[in-house]
């Protein structure tokens, strides 16, 4: 018998940072939003704990212990006593190093499957917790939806979305590191009191009423400065949704992926051929947002 669990990816629609914290962390108002697309981590019966992955990019994913999934999976056994004998698998559609939080994704939907398999029966607070011990971002993957995350991002509160929002996503060649963004982020502040990072009720409300140009007019991203200086070649990128006709586009998270927010589905298809013709990105993919959290198939 196996267990297999579907988590999405994310996009932040509003990355607010503050300065560095004592801990090395930021503090953020972090409005993320969950996309349509997506892993698979399916959980099955093994002695020890063992990875594997499939999908494009499988060959940049750790299959060791330190795979996120893994670390999942160890977390969950370490709390209830037991061994963690599982084999993960892990179907990944997510682009990794992305900025859209695929190795969260997959610490969120191997803990959901272990549970499941293991019958651990851990509630959703511990579930959550243990989320936020694995990464900041993790807590969301496994919620989904929209929600703001204060503290380092782990700490959510629902938010509500009035309808659905379409989005082109640029895969870039290469990834970017999160930790080296927030240290080109640090750089380029230095010797500047950074604000308090806080959420904009302009764009919470868009979100509440679903309606795309007001979310355009309201995403921003504190780290994209730093993404840029990193990797300037996103510059074009950006241009080009822009010419191929998106109402917003800025990068994702912590980047190298750019995400472009279209009128409607169909816009969303024509800016993605815009994109692929432009020859500034690997690939460009198409998603609807929001999309639920870690779920049981
Ligand atoms: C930037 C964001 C935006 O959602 O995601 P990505 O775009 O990378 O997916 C997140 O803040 C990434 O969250 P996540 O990838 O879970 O980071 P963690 O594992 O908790 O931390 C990795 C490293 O990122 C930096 N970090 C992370 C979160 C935070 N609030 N402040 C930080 O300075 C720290 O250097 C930390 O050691
Ligand atoms: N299950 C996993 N999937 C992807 N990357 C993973 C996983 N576990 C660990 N990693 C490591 O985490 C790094 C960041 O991956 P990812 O979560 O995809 O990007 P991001 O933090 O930009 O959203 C990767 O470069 C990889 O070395």
């Amino acid at each position: 018998m196996s267990v297999t669990v579907r988590v999405p990816a994310k996009v932040n629609v509003q990355l607010a940072v503050g300065g560095a914290r004592p801990d090395g962390f930021h503090d953020l108002a972090n409005v993320f939003l969950a996309v349509g697309l997506y892993d698979e981590v399916t959980a099955a019966p093994a002695d020890g704990l063992t990875v594997t992955c499939a999908g494009p990019d499988a060959h940049q994913v750790p299959l060791d212990h330190s795979n996120l999934a893994a670390r999942a999976a160890l977390a969950l056994a370490e709390r209830h006593g037991r061994t963690a004998d599982v084999h993960l698998h892990i179907a990944k559609d997510i682009p990794v190093a992305g900025g859209m939080a695929g190795g969260s994704a997959d610490a969120a939907g191997a803990l959901l499957a272990c549970d499941a398999l293991w019958g651990t029966g851990a509630s959703r607070a511990e579930l959550l917790d243990i989320c936020a011990e694995l990464g900041s971002d993790v807590p969301f993957s496994l919620v989904g939806g929209a929600a703001l995350g204060t503290g380092r991002g782990e700490l959510l509160t629902p938010l509500e979305v009035g309808g659905a929002f379409h989005w082109v996503f640029a895969l870039a060649d290469g990834g970017l590191s999160t930790p080296a963004v927030y240290r080109e982020f640090d750089r380029l502040w230095e010797g500047r009191d950074v604000p308090v990072p806080e959420a904009s009720p302009a764009l919470v409300d868009a979100l509440r009423t679903g309606d795309a140009a007001a979310l355009a007019a309201t995403v921003t991203n504190d780290l994209q400065p730093a993404a840029l200086s990193l990797f300037p070649s996103l510059r074009a990128t950006l241009a080009a949704g822009e010419a191929g006709g998106a109402l917003a586009a800025l990068v994702s998270g912590s980047g190298p992926t750019t995400a472009f927010l279209a009128k409607d589905a169909e816009s969303a298809h024509s800016l993605a051929d815009a994109l692929r013709a432009s020859g500034t990105c690997r690939a460009a993919r198409v998603a609807a947002s929001p999309a639920p959290g870690a779920t049981l198939l």
